[in-house]
């Protein structure tokens, strides 16, 4: 297990329950360690305190080979609970009296008791021994004086020695009490620690994990994300408000970015396409007109006509009262072309003071009344600026689109090279140039006398 892998929720499971465990094995340890000790040591204190009181007792038995003496002190002594088998030696490891199912003691391991109790211990049992000392009791003396002369431990020697053996089962049981609750009460409290930190790591994930997912979705483009709010800490609550509120704010930013990006396009669009003093189609979007109008002409015989509208005079009006007025008199002229057209035509500025109509669907002779039409209404328009009236006209050089070209720039230029005739001619009048000139047609080259005097 590589723990630089593990998710944060079994991080976290691990941050609160792997202390846990480990205390809770110390403590369990430590408790165990500390109460077998216990039990051990009351049980050698027992025994201790036994052949303490039965050595001295046992010391006029001993004295005198009173062997009655003795056997009735070793049942007082059997009679404590935990005490299984005693006997009793003389100084050269004879028995001189015994209880219950004593284990025979060595003579040498007799011997070696000098100073006190030295506990023996064996399977299911703990045996103590202790020596008879004796200070040269008189065998006449009364024994409470025996006693007052043990008491004093001068000079006393070992006449023989008392021999103890305990029953260490309900000890041993008793430790297996204590090994069995520890081990239940440490699996308890490990299951609810356990259930505690995985609600805690879940509360504390699972909030996270939203959080993630939000932030992936929004990475992946959807600015529309919401994640519930459900985590019950203050912070990852605030956390997942916050985050709501971004989200809120980035998408709502989004759109409105969008919205603006969406208008600058469509303005750039509109900028890319129409003049923009008189708002007409430009010279590109014209180019593109005319090739649809030629196309259609020789597919579907949509006949039409382009007429090339160039000001006459126009000049003056910039030198006499500026560009702003120059200006102003040529969206007045944008303006009442476009009142005298018909749906389908196409009014476009293609220069400074010039204009090209694309009449659509319609003959040769009504196209040269619509010429006409407009030439007489430019050359009528009076323009006034700060109290002074202009009048200007119009040369207009018309080319007929009947579905025998195939290039536009041709019908273009047939149509400037009109327009170049009808300046040359005296200005103010429509001429029509057709590629073949039509027998019978005498406006084709010459064009109406609508000359206007300046
Ligand atoms: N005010 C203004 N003038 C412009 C604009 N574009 C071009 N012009 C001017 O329009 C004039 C066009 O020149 P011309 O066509 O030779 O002059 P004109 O007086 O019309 O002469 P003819 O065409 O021979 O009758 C020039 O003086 C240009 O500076 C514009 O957008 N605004």
């Amino acid at each position: 297990m590589n723990p630089s892998r593990l998710s944060l929720h079994n991080r976290l499971l691990l941050v609160a329950l792997l202390p846990a465990a480990l205390l809770a094995t110390l403590v369990t340890a430590l408790v165990l360690y500390r109460g077998a000790q216990t039990l051990d040591r009351t049980l050698h204190e027992r025994g201790n305190a036994i052949v303490s009181f039965l050595a001295p007792a046992a010391e006029y038995g001993v004295i005198s080979g009173n062997r009655a003496t003795l056997q009735s002190l070793l049942q007082a002594a059997t009679a404590q609970r935990e005490v299984s088998a005693a006997a009793v030696y003389d100084d050269r490891g004879t028995l001189l009296a015994s209880r219950g199912r004593i284990s025979v003691l060595e003579p040498e391991m007799l011997r070696r008791v000098q100073d006190g109790a030295i506990p023996h211990t064996a399977p299911e049992m703990l045996a103590v021994v202790a020596p008879i000392k004796s200070g040269g009791i008189n065998i006449d003396d009364e024994l409470v004086d025996g006693w007052q002369a043990g008491a004093t431990q001068q000079g006393m020697r070992t006449i023989g020695w008392v021999h103890v053996e305990l029953d260490t089962r309900p000890s041993s049981r008793e430790k297996s009490l204590i090994i069995w609750s520890s081990f239940g009460i440490l699996a308890v409290g490990l299951l609810l620690t356990a259930v505690i930190a995985v609600r805690l790591a879940r509360s504390v994930s699972r909030p996270v994990a939203r959080l993630v997912r939000g932030v992936g979705q929004m990475a992946g483009g959807a600015l529309d994300v919401e994640i519930p709010e459900h985590a019950t800490s203050q912070e990852l609550s605030a956390l997942e408000r916050g985050f709501n509120t971004m989200a809120r704010a980035i998408s709502e930013n989004h759109r409105t970015l969008q919205s603006r990006i969406d208008d600058a396009t469509a303005l750039l669009a509109y900028q890319a396409q129409h003049d923009p003093l008189t708002g007409l189609p430009n010279r590109r979007v014209f180019e593109q007109k005319l090739e649809e109008c030629v196309v259609a002409s020789r597919r579907a015989g949509d006949h039409g006509a382009l007429c090339f509208i160039d000001l006459d005079r126009f000049k003056i009006v910039n030198d006499t009262c500026g560009h702003a007025a120059g200006d102003d008199l040529l969206m007045r002229i944008a303006l009442l072309i476009q009142q005298r057209l018909r749906d389908q035509d196409i009014i476009c500025r293609i220069g400074g003071d010039e204009f090209a109509l694309i009449l659509r669907g319609c003959s040769p002779s009504d196209a040269m009344t619509i010429a006409e039409e407009l030439r007489d209404s430019i050359s009528s328009f009076d323009f006034e600026w700060q109290g002074r009236i202009f009048s200007i006209g119009a040369s207009i050089g018309m080319a007929y689109i009947d579905g025998t070209h195939t290039d536009p720039s041709e019908i273009l230029i047939t149509a400037d090279a009109a327009c170049y005739e009808a300046k040359r001619n005296g200005r103010n009048r429509v001429v029509r140039y057709p590629l073949e000139p039509e027998r019978g047609d005498s406006t084709a080259l010459e064009g109406p006398d609508n000359e206007k005097a300046d």
